[in-house]
């Protein structure tokens, strides 16, 4: 699988203290879905972040073969790095298809009308509600805004930072099917940090461990079939016993 996004060395300091994440490295092939998984405080969201441009940060990011660590949010967003963050960051007082629109703002208007279409086609649950305010969405209806917003863009590489997030199981689970949708239809690639282990693990191609800001293991998808796998997966997630994973 030839490297979509190729991650050196990636440091996150914040102030004085101790790096938030520390010389992480990995790659990303075309089409290929990384999930980050960590305790609390493992600095996963820092790394999204960080990727998406939005906290400085030291190494080096080679994104289709050129360096993108010296340009901005929004030059990243232009070359397809687009990042969805946690809370969904939907503006609640605009209308579904104002925050769309806000996602394809780069776009030009030929391609933004495209891209719509695309994105109500995919999640129809939204498209029927185009004219209401965000903020009437029940949660699910708002990631999936918050991810079609992201689509809007035109991303190769989605950054997504914990879809589930105060979603009831059943709105998980179809937030997750229409992600692994985009997957198979699309030429996108994911990286994807998420609190849910059973989705992580039917979406992922492949899992890196993190604990205190530092990469300790990785699974490819087909080391996870066995019990005891899924058992360090679990140990990793629950921020105990991830040297079994290394
Ligand atoms: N803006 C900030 N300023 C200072 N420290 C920060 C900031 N954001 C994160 N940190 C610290 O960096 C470390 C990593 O945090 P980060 O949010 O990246 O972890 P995480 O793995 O995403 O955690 P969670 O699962 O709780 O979201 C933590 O110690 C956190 O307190």
């Amino acid at each position: 699988m030839t490297d979509l996004f190729a991650i050196r060395d990636l440091s996150v300091t914040y102030g004085a203290g101790a790096p938030a994440v520390e010389r992480v490295s990995f790659t990303v092939g075309a089409r290929e879905v990384v999930a980050l998984l960590g305790a609390n405080g493992a600095g996963k969201s820092s790394i999204m972040k960080a990727l998406a441009g939005l906290v400085p940060a030291s190494g080096e990011l080679l994104f289709e073969g050129e360096p993108v660590s010296a340009l901005s949010t929004r030059q990243r967003v232009a070359r397809g790095i687009v990042y969805v963050p946690e809370g969904r960051a939907i503006v609640g007082s605009l209308t579904v298809r104002e925050n769309l629109i806000l996602g394809g703002y780069q776009v030009h208007a030929a391609r933004r009308r495209e891209r719509m279409a695309m994105v109500l086609e995919l999640f129809p649950e939204i498209a029927s509600k185009v004219e209401r305010a965000a903020w009437r969405l029940s949660g699910g209806e708002q990631q999936m805004l918050a991810i079609g917003r992201g689509l809007m863009a035109g991303p190769k590489l989605l950054l997504l930072d914990e879809p589930s997030l105060g979603l009831a199981p059943l709105l998980v689970r179809r937030v997750f099917d229409r992600l692994a949708g985009i997957r198979a239809d699309g030429d996108l690639a994911i990286i994807l940090v998420e609190q849910n282990l059973q989705m992580t693990m039917r979406l992922a191609d492949g899992i890196h461990f993190l604990r205190s800001g530092r990469i300790v293991g990785h699974r490819h998808r087909d080391d996870l079939r066995t019990g005891a796998a899924r058992q360090e997966v679990i140990d990793a997630y629950l921020g105990a016993a991830s040297h079994h994973a290394a």
